[in-house]
Parts: C-alpha cells; sequence; structure tokens
C-alpha cells in the first residue's frame, strides 16, 4: 500500500512494481507502503484492473490505486496476458519462450492497467500503457518476473539489461503512470 497524496494509496503485494513506482515518481508525490493481498481474477484486462480496485478500496474502506500487469503475445491473441504470474511461476523463463516454439511471431506487449477508485461505491478510472517488444531467451539479472525474457522495440537488451532509469522511461508502467499523474494532478487542481 502506497500513499501518493492526502487522497491516494497504491496497492500492491509486488515489492518490485513498488520500486518502479517510487522511481517513477520521485519527487512529484509523497509516498508510503504496506502490503495487502489482493486475489488473481479472470476476464479482460481493464475488467481485472478496475474489480482489484474495487475489491482494494472495500478492504481499506477509502479511496486507493491498483495495478494489474500483463504480458501478451501476438501469435496468441494477447495471451497469457494477466494470467502471466501463474506461467511465470510454472514454467519460468524458458518455457515462456518455449511457448512459442511452434510461432514464428515471437512478438508480444507489456500491458499494465492502473486503476482508481475515490472509496467503495466509486467505480475505478482506468489508465493503460504498452510498450511493444518481443520474446527472447533470457538475458540479463532473473530478479524481476519476466523482465529477462522481453526485448523492448528499438533496444537490444531485454529489460533486465537496461539500466531501471531506461526501462522506467519507455515502460508500459511508465506510460501508465503519466495518465494517471495527470489525472491526480487536474483533479486535485479542481479542489
Ligand atoms: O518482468 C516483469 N516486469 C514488469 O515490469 C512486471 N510487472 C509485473 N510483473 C510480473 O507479472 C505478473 C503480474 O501479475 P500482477 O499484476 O497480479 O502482480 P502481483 O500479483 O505480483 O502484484 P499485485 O497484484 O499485488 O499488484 C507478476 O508475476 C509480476 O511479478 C512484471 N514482470
Ligand atoms: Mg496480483
Amino acid at each position: 500500500m502506497l500513499t501518493c497524496s492526502r487522497h491516494s494509496v497504491f496497492v500492491t503485494g509486488n515489492k518490485y512494481k513498488l520500486m518502479e513506482v517510487q522511481a517513477i515518481l520521485k519527487g512529484t508525490v509523497d509516498l508510503e507502503s504496506h502490503k495487502v493481498d489482493l486475489p488473481e481474477l479472470q476476464g479482460t484486462p481493464e475488467d481485472i484492473a478496475a474489480e482489484k480496485c474495487r475489491i482494494a478500496a472495500e478492504k481499506l474502506q477509502g479511496p486507493c490505486i491498483t495495478e494489474d500487469t500483463c504480458l501478451c503475445y501476438n501469435a496468441m491473441n494477447g495471451l497469457p496476458g494477466p494470467y502471466i504470474k501463474w506461467f511465470m511461476e510454472s514454467i519460468g523463463h524458458e518455457g515462456l519462450n518455449r511457448m512459442l516454439d511452434g510461432f514464428q511471431d515471437k512478438t508480444a506487449y507489456a500491458l499494465c492497467t492502473f486503476a482508481y477508485s475515490k472509496g467503495p461505491g466509486h467505480d475505478p478510472v482506468i489508465f493503460d500503457g504498452k510498450t511493444p517488444g518481443r520474446i527472447v531467451p533470457a538475458r540479463g539479472p532473473p530478479d524481476f518476473g519476466w523482465d529477462a525474457v522481453f526485448e523492448p522495440d528499438g533496444f537490444d537488451q531485454t529489460y533486465a539489461e537496461l539500466d531501471k532509469d531506461v526501462k522506467n522511461t519507455i515502460s508500459h508502467r511508465f506510460r501508465a503512470l503519466e495518465k494517471l499523474q495527470a489525472y491526480l494532478a487536474a483533479e486535485k487542481a479542481s479542489e
């Protein structure tokens, strides 16, 4: 759980997400973090992101921000998508490559969907960010999820090999956060 302003709290159980969000938002908002477990849901990325945020707002009984991340293979019409967490845990980096053995198309995109709710009973607002790339044999530190097998377009390094400062200016997460920041700033200005 990450307090982003007087009114906003970011909820995640993933410390790497938290570190990236803190790095991207640095200096622009005050941050404070805690961990809250949220269920893994099924559906479209947007529906999952919205439902996750509704549940978090109920749990906290207050306003909050959540985020759900997908890794989408174009050859598979967007799968594993929101289920990437289980694929990653079950078959690892090698399996994520082998899934594409039967396909010539190795392209994929990373998708981040932030959701912001003003509190229980309020429909969450959605902000997405997408970075296209391709799936490659793992290179770079294996710490964060599937970073080592995702090479963003325009780079010959994987997310894991890129400097954090570079990843954080081209990533799916950065692109979604830009939209969320603009929304929160406009909301604050209208108060
Ligand atoms: O290499 C990566 N680079 C990234 O930038 C990235 N962002 C998320 N992930 C992984 O993709 C799954 C998303 O599932 P997810 O959105 O449900 O996250 P989570 O359950 O870990 O946390 P949360 O749901 O409490 O926020 C999880 O396995 C995350 O570790 C990433 N892997
Ligand atoms: Mg999750």
